[in-house]
Order: structure tokens, then C-alpha cells, then sequence
């Protein structure tokens, strides 16, 4: 019998792009990253206020490529800053619409994936899901613990593709994900590095506006006692100083660019201070996944590099040049979310897996009440 296909819209908003693709099944059949400036996404006061235009780009985009949306069959979205929840594949119901609308647990452009899937399916009557979302939360409980008593760190991060890469590596060794330890460094528009133990991710850094290594819009960890200091100083409202931390954050704040490739441009006319921060980003990212292997007590399988910032290669050395005492470095460029949102559908349309109904009873460990 002729396996029945399905045509599945896939749709990954970042912070500096939206990338969409067409599946039939498991094989590709478009993909696109469409780039956005940061001055174009600065204009926006909100992520939800992005909506709009996100969705034209995409709807615009298909239509050029002749993309009769009438006969997909199901749509998919990368899930955004919703309740911590265990990973999977999520029907989007109401209650997740409302806490992506909000921004339940802050503000990302993968709140609007969700959405985007659902503004689309709808209209076309077939279902819409999201697949392990930003917050899925696999930490220890001692890695919730921050220092400071009035405030716990959270699990945000590239789950989708940490995970697919991770799976991808594993198969590549001829073990299974949950054989290994790895360390994943999902470099884009945020920087996040993982501790994977056996197929848990046990602890990471929450790369949206907690904490970690600086990154192209983002400015990662800074001194606590001056940025109260600077919160307090009357000069700048709420707002500011978080755009300032996740937007405006990072190599935007330095240099005025969000693009990478636009600042390994700079360094080769000869701008020393592009150098300097485009190494110091390098290595704190290096600094990230030291404190990982220490999460991991040294037993470290590879170290695995991947998001846009990968393709760099003078970036990636630099980092493998400080990390590679630990384990081998596996350099896997750009990410793998499109297909594994795909993905992550077929296995719910084909029954082979059952979907996940949001928020369901997954509650994270509360270590200290
Ligand atoms: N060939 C390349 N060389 C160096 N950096 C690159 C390259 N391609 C993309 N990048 C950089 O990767 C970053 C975006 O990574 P990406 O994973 O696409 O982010 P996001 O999904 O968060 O939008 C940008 O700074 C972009 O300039
Ligand atoms: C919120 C963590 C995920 C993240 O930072 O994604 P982008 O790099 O796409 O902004």
C-alpha cells in the first residue's frame, strides 16, 4: 500500500529571521530563511505587534514560489515562551494562544510561531501544533538554584534544534542520543549552551534574557550591581533596559549589527574594535561550555557547535581552539528546526505519536518553596 502523504507548512520565527519551509512528509520540498534587520525589528513595539508583518512575509513568500497553501494538511509553528512543559508535539489550543498573545514567561519571536500556524490552518480547517518549544525544562534541581533566593533560573533555549542536532550527532557516532553526554552550543540570534546527560538537557543557560554568553542581539550576562544601578538611576524606563539586554543587547549594542557576516566584514577592512568584541563573544561562548563540561564532571562525548553563527568559520575555530581539551568539537552549521518541526507533525498526523494537550500536568520541580 502507497503511504499517504502529507503536505506540512512549517513555520520558525527568530529573532533576526523567519524561516519557513514545505515538507511532503519527511522530504523537503522549499525552504527559506528570510533575514530581518534589526532597525526593521527595533520599529516593532512588541513581539506580537510583528504579526502582521511576519505574516505577509510569509504568505508573500509562498505566493511567489507557487505554493498552493489549500492543499496542506497540517501546520507548524516553533512554540514560544509558554509554562514550562516536558517536550513533544502540542496541539495549539486556546489557553496556549492566550499565554503566546501575552508572553507568559517574556518575550521571543517564537511566540508568534504558534500563532502564525494557527492564523494559517485555521482558515484552511486542518490542525496546527508547535513542537518542543523554547521552554522545554529538563533541569536538575540544582541547577534551578541562581544564588539569590527571591529568584530561580529557568530553562530557555533552542530545545528543537539542541535536541535534533544532538540526535543527529548520536546517530553519526552509532549511539543513541540517550547513550551520550554532549554539550550543545546553539549559536543565532541568542546564544545557548546545554548539558545534555543521557537525552536530558540537565542544565543551560537561559539565552533569552537570563544569562550566559553575549550574542548577536543580546547581552547575556552583566554585572548584577550595575545594572541595578543603572535600572535606578532614573535615566531609562523599563522598557529601555530591556530592549537594551535582548535587541538592542550583544553585537547590535557594540557595533550596530545583529549580522554576523556584515561584522566579519568589518574586520576585514581593518576595524579593531569589531575584532575584539566579535572574540569576545567567541569566548565566553568557550567560557559556556567549560562550565558545562564541569555540569557533566568532565565526561564529555563532543562538543557540538551549531546555529548561524556555525557557518563562521575563523568563529568556530576560535572557539574550538579554547574547547577541544574537553572532547572532540563537531561543527554542524545552521539548524535542523525546520525539518524537526516537520517532523515532530508527522509523527501526531500518522498516529504515531499521541499529541500533547497544553499545558497538561508537567510542573517543574519547585527545589525550595
Ligand atoms: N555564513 C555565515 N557566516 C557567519 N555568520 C553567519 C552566516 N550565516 C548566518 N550567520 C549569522 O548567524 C546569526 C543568525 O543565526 P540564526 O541561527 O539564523 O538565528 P535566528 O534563528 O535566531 O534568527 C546572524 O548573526 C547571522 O549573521
Ligand atoms: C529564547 C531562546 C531561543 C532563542 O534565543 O532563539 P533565537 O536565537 O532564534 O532568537
Amino acid at each position: 500500500m502507497q503511504e499517504k502523504e502529507f503536505r506540512i507548512l512549517v513555520i520558525n520565527p527568530g529573532s533576526t529571521s523567519t524561516k519557513i519551509g514545505v515538507f511532503d512528509n519527511e522530504r523537503s520540498v522549499f525552504e527559506k530563511t528570510i533575514r530581518h534587520d534589526a532597525d526593521v525589528i527595533q520599529s516593532y513595539k512588541s513581539i506580537i505587534d510583528q504579526y502582521e508583518f511576519r505574516k505577509q512575509t510569509i504568505l508573500e513568500t509562498l505566493d511567489q514560489e507557487g505554493i498552493n497553501i489549500s492543499k496542506l494538511s497540517a501546520v507548524c509553528g516553533r512554540g514560544g515562551l509558554l509554562r514550562p512543559i516536558e517536550g513533544g508535539t502540542y496541539r495549539v489550543n486556546e489557553q496556549m494562544l492566550e499565554d503566546l498573545r501575552k508572553g507568559y514567561a517574556g518575550q521571543h519571536a517564537s511566540n508568534l510561531g504558534g500563532i502564525l500556524a494557527h492564523e494559517i490552518a485555521s482558515s484552511l480547517n486542518i490542525p496546527a501544533f508547535i513542537v518542543d518549544p523554547v521552554v522545554v525544562d529538563e533541569l536538575d534541581p540544582i541547577a534551578r538554584i541562581s544564588g539569590f533566593a527571591l529568584i530561580e533560573r529557568r530553562s530557555i533555549f533552542h530545545a528543537l534544534n539542541q535536541k535534533a542536532v544532538a540526535r543527529r550527532v548520536a546517530k553519526q557516532l552509532g549511539k543513541k542520543y540517550e547513550e551520550l553526554n554532549l554539550i550543545v552550543a546553539h549559536m543565532g540570534g541568542g546564544i545557548t549552551v546545554g548539558a545534555h546527560k543521557q537525552g536530558r538537557v540537565v542544565d543551560v543557560n537561559n539565552g533569552l534574557d537570563g544569562e550566559g554568553p553575549f550574542s548577536p542581539e543580546r547581552a547575556g550576562t552583566v554585572p548584577a550591581g550595575d545594572l541595578v544601578s543603572l535600572c535606578f538611576s532614573g535615566e531609562y524606563y523599563r522598557e529601555e533596559i530591556m530592549k537594551m539586554l535582548v535587541g538592542q543587547g550583544g553585537l547590535v549594542g557594540y557595533l550596530g549589527t545583529n549580522d554576523a557576516v556584515k561584522v566579519e566584514k568589518m574586520i576585514e577592512a581593518g576595524n579593531e574594535k569589531a575584532k575584539l568584541v566579535y572574540s569576545a563573544m567567541a569566548y565566553q561562548v568557550a567560557k559556556e561550555i567549560g562550565a558545562a563540561s564541569a555540569v557533566l564532571a568532565g565526561k564529555v562525548d563532543a562538543i557540538i557547535l551549531t546555529g548561524g553563527l556555525a557557518y563562521g568559520k575563523a568563529f568556530a575555530k576560535e572557539i574550538a581552539d579554547r574547547v577541544n581539551w574537553i572532547a572532540d568539537v563537531i561543527v554542524q552549521p545552521g539548524e535542523n528546526e525546520l525539518q524537526a518541526l516537520a517532523e515532530g507533525a508527522l509523527r501526531v498526523l500518522r498516529g504515531e505519536e499521541k499529541e500533547k494537550v497544553y499545558p497538561g500536568n508537567f510542573t517543574k520541580a519547585k527545589v525550595l518553596q
